[in-house]
């Protein structure tokens, strides 16, 4: 399967944040008073960058051109005790699942997995003290002010993990396309794009009494995946935080199917140990092509763990299929 050209789950920007407006020195003055004391504002903050989960897209595809991010400076301080205005906060929004990294040191800076949450991820420079706030007992009308913050420049990384509930993991050909096409009635649209167009590895299952649950279908996973071999590599990235791992094999497989997932799960456990802790469901696929008297046979020698035989294409044990996901990922 090929992975959609408008998904995007990496991306490195350069962000500028706004600096600091400078602090007033004035002195007031009116009708009456040429010269009084200090009534300079301060400067205002400079614009922070701010990432913002949204539950409404999908990609990182919006950042990808945007190599520069600069926020507004803040605005100087006036007479009056006026404050300088904020530089205006420049706002990211991303998908739920998305880590940000400092590019240079690589450590994680933050993750955000909920709608509407914000981090700053470059802080704005602080607005400068006007002279209002210099004024003492040997100092009453201080000429001066302070000057605002420089904002900061810093390259950043932001990257999408995909938060599935369950994740396909099987070979080329298993059938997970098809399956995904079959459970994934909905395909809402979201932010003008069809869903599957952006993320047509990603859908969206109904399940009984209006719930649903995300299942992501990990293209490419091959012998060598974990050691970077072919897309594989790549894509287990999606899986290490889905809550179950479906396992598909299809029935035709020239190996046993306890051997074929064996196989997987090797592949699995030399990328991340972890995956091993997750409840794994087995789904041998394409049982139209078993006859009852093969069917009963492979049977006998399945792998100690939840399986099922399946059918998408003659949708035969697909609501049963999700029955036992659901009860694995309430788990
Ligand atoms: N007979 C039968 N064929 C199926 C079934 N499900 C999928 N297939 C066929 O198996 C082939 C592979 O199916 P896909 O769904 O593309 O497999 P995939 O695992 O997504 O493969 P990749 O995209 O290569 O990872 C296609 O020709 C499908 O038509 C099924 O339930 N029964």
């Amino acid at each position: 399967m090929s992975q959609g050209s408008n998904f995007v789950d990496y991306v490195k920007i350069c962000c500028r944040s706004g600096k600091g407006g400078a602090g007033s020195a004035h002195l007031h003055r009116d009708v009456l008073t040429s010269m009084g004391g200090p009534d300079g504002g301060d400067g205002g903050r400079g614009g922070h960058i701010i990432v913002k989960g949204s539950i409404h897209i999908w990609t990182l595809l919006h950042l990808k051109y945007r190599k520069h991010i600069i926020a507004e400076d803040g605005g100087a301080g006036g007479s009056s005790h006026k404050s300088g205005k904020q530089g205006k906060d420049e706002i990211l929004e991303v998908p739920l699942g998305t880590i940000a990294r400092d590019a240079e040191t690589g450590e994680v800076l933050f993750e955000i997995t909920k709608d509407g949450e914000t981090k700053i991820l470059t802080a704005g420079g602080r607005g400068g003290l006007g002279n209002a706030h210099f004024k003492s007992p040997t100092q009453q009308t201080p000429r001066f002010a302070q000057p605002g913050e420089q904002g900061q420049e810093v390259w950043n990384i932001l990257e999408l993990k995909v938060l599935a509930d369950v994740g396909l993991v099987g070979f080329p050909n298993a059938g997970k396309s098809t399956l995904l096409s079959v459970v994934s009635a909905a395909k809402p649209e979201i932010a003008d794009y069809p869903f599957t167009t952006i993320v047509p590895n990603l859908g969206i299952v109904s399940y009984r009494g209006g719930k649903s649950f995300v299942m992501a279908d990990i293209p490419g996973i091959i012998e060598g995946a974990s050691q970077g071999k072919g897309l594989g590599y790549r894509f287990l990235r999606h899986i290490e935080r889905n809550s179950v791992l479906l396992f598909m094999v299809p029935a035709d497989t020239s190996r046993s199917i306890k051997e074929e997932y064996e196989i997987l799960k090797r592949e699995l456990e030399s990328y991340n140990s972890e995956l091993m802790q997750k409840p794994h469901v087995l789904a041998i696929t394409k049982s139209d092509m078993l006859d009852e008297e093969l069917m009963a046979e492979m049977k006998q020698d399945l792998p100690k763990i939840p399986a099922i035989f399946i059918s998408s294409v003659a949708e035969k044990n697909i609501l049963e299929l999700k029955d036992m996901l659901w009860k694995a990922i309430e788990g």
